[in-house]
């Protein structure tokens, strides 16, 4: 025989690596040796060592077609291909686990008892092999997608998984932790005009993952407006009512950190197989996966695969998908293939209606007007609305106290200080006025005269600091200037604050009656 074994397979490896993508390569066949290559009734059998009966299985299932293909152009028609499948067993041995091998050709059913030789049957060259549970394309030499691996594409069948995902080689079979807070239900997730659409799909969801056309599922919003409880509802759901077999939870940055410990033990092959195995895969802050590229190749194949086979994917994020940064296009498009549904801060009846809830759940009673009071003034976190309750609710217990609107005030200070109202531009232009004795419509109109340019470039300062607007806002709410004007006075009243004693006090003091109009 001319060629070792290792020089035949690095052949194969070459052919098999031009039809699949890199990470499918480098998950199913770079970890691959021959083991053996023997003459045999004038044909050659080239035995392959694999890792494990699931690789087996998901090689037969997923690239029969390619591994024909290749072997006959390599080895030449006769030529037949054998596969050595480290077995370990399920009970250590004296020692330890203990491994052992099991020869299988090509396409054999793969329920054999472990250690069992297989009757030799050669790899199939127009012979129609017995099939296992599954079925595969038989076009080996079509063109492929390389972002979906040699079987992928359109035309490829929906499969049912051919094996438990996790059943890795005679270890018994791993329990999915889902990573689920039990306390992050429906039953406790409270409906409002600002997540119903994200709330109703999630349902949706959870009564048929994957059966959907809402897949991928991405909700974003804001910090603490009930993206991760609405996320993990679905799975907890799915799970209690058997709707999903396994279930994972996980954040962006876990993930990551995931696949990062992957590659350092050299077992990225087992990390990518573990997700590919769920029924329904959670991952919370998306917009973390910006700038890691490699961890974001390695989700899009993932995402892709779990895709096909019809598995469910729910995503979160802070902000819409067209916004996220340093995230790849190709992924970017995938996360709107489904349906992207944000959350917004609750409005008043929710607030009142999500502490109603939380103080019941916590079996506390709180008056209706306390629960008002908070409600009032935390407006946009439900996180921080909760920990309101949470701190007076404590407070109470230590100090014996009742839970009182005078309690309230007293413990909640700090945040009811930092969530104090916005003032409109209007109220500013109002106060400024005031204080200077300027009629308000003044600084809306056309006029130059020194006190009211004044009294206009303090109240545009003002509305700076304190509102969200836009400078094109602002401007527009003075009389139609443009933006320009409003940065150029903003700089003044900057300058003259720096410069010019009077002006600094007189600033100081409409600052005082603007933070009292704040109260
Ligand atoms: N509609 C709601 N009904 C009841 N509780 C809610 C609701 N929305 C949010 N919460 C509660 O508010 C807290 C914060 O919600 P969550 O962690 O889901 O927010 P998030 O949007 O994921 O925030 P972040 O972006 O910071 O991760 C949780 O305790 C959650 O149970």
């Amino acid at each position: 025989m001319d060629r070792s074994r290792d020089d035949v397979w690095n052949e194969c490896l070459g052919i098999i690596r031009d039809n699949i993508s890199r990470q499918s390569f480098r998950t199913w066949f770079e970890p691959l040796r021959a083991v053996g290559l023997e003459e045999e009734d004038g044909a050659l059998k080239l035995t392959v060592q694999l890792p494990s009966r699931f690789y087996y299985e998901w090689l037969e299932e997923h690239y029969f077609a390619l591994l024909r293909k290749t072997i006959t152009k390599v080895l030449g028609p006769g030529g037949r291909l054998y596969y050595d499948i480290v077995i370990e067993r399920d009970e250590p041995a004296a020692g330890g686990r203990r491994g052992s091998s099991m020869e299988l050709p090509a396409r054999q059913p793969a329920n054999v008892p472990p250690a069992e030789r297989m009757p030799k049957v050669e790899l199939p060259d127009g012979v129609t092999p017995p099939r296992t549970s599954t079925d595969v394309p038989s076009d080996a030499g079509r063109a492929v997608d390389p972002t979906r691996g040699y079987d992928g594409g359109a035309s490829a069948p929906r499969r049912a998984p051919s094996a438990h995902p996790f059943a890795f080689p005679g270890v018994k079979p791993i329990e999915v932790d889902p990573h689920l807070n039990r306390s992050y239900t429906f039953e406790r997730f409270i409906e409002g005009d600002c997540n119903r659409l994200a709330r109703s799909a999630s349902w949706a969801i959870a009564q048929d993952p994957g059966g959907t056309s809402f897949n991928p599922f991405l909700i974003y919003g804001g910090v603490g407006l009930g993206k991760t409880h609405l996320i993990q509802a679905i799975g907890n759901y799915a799970l209690a009512n058997n709707h999903a077999k396994t279930v994972r939870y996980v954040s962006s940055e876990m993930f990551t950190a995931e696949f990062v410990q992957s590659i350092q033990s050299n077992r990225i092959a087992e990390f990518s197989q573990f997700y590919r195995g769920v029924d329904i895969l959670i991952i919370d802050d998306v917009q973390f996966f910006g700038g890691k590229e490699k961890t974001q190749e390695e989700f899009f194949h993932i995402f892709n695969e779990l895709h096909q086979q019809g598995k469910q994917l729910v995503l979160s994020a802070d902000r819409p998908p067209k916004d996220i940064v340093g995230i790849e296009e190709r992924l970017l498009s995938r996360f709107q293939w489904g349906l992207a549904a944000d959350v917004q801060p609750p409005d008043f009846e929710t607030r009142v209606a999500i502490l109603n809830r939380r103080a019941k759940d916590d079996g506390t009673k709180v008056k209706p007007d306390v629960i008002e009071y908070i409600a009032t003034h935390v407006k946009s976190n439900i996180r921080e609305l909760e920990g309101a309750l949470i701190r007076l609710q404590a407070h109470a217990a230590l100090t014996s106290r009742e839970i009182d609107q005078d309690l309230a005030r007293e413990v909640l200070k700090d945040l009811i200080k930092e969530s104090r109202p916005v003032l409109t531009i209007e109220a500013i232009q109002s106060v400024v006025c005031d204080y200077l004795g300027i009629p308000e419509d003044l600084v809306r109109a056309r006029t130059r005269k020194r006190e009211v340019v004044q009294a206009r470039q303090v109240a545009m300062y003002f509305s700076k600091e304190i509102t969200n607007h836009s400078l094109k806002t602002i401007g527009l709410h003075f009389g139609g200037r443009d933006h320009s004007t409003v940065i150029h006075a903003v700089r003044s009243v900057e300058d003259q604050v720096d410069t010019d004693p009077s002006f600094r006090e007189m600033v100081g003091n409409v600052q005082k009656k603007l933070e009292m109009h704040q109260r």
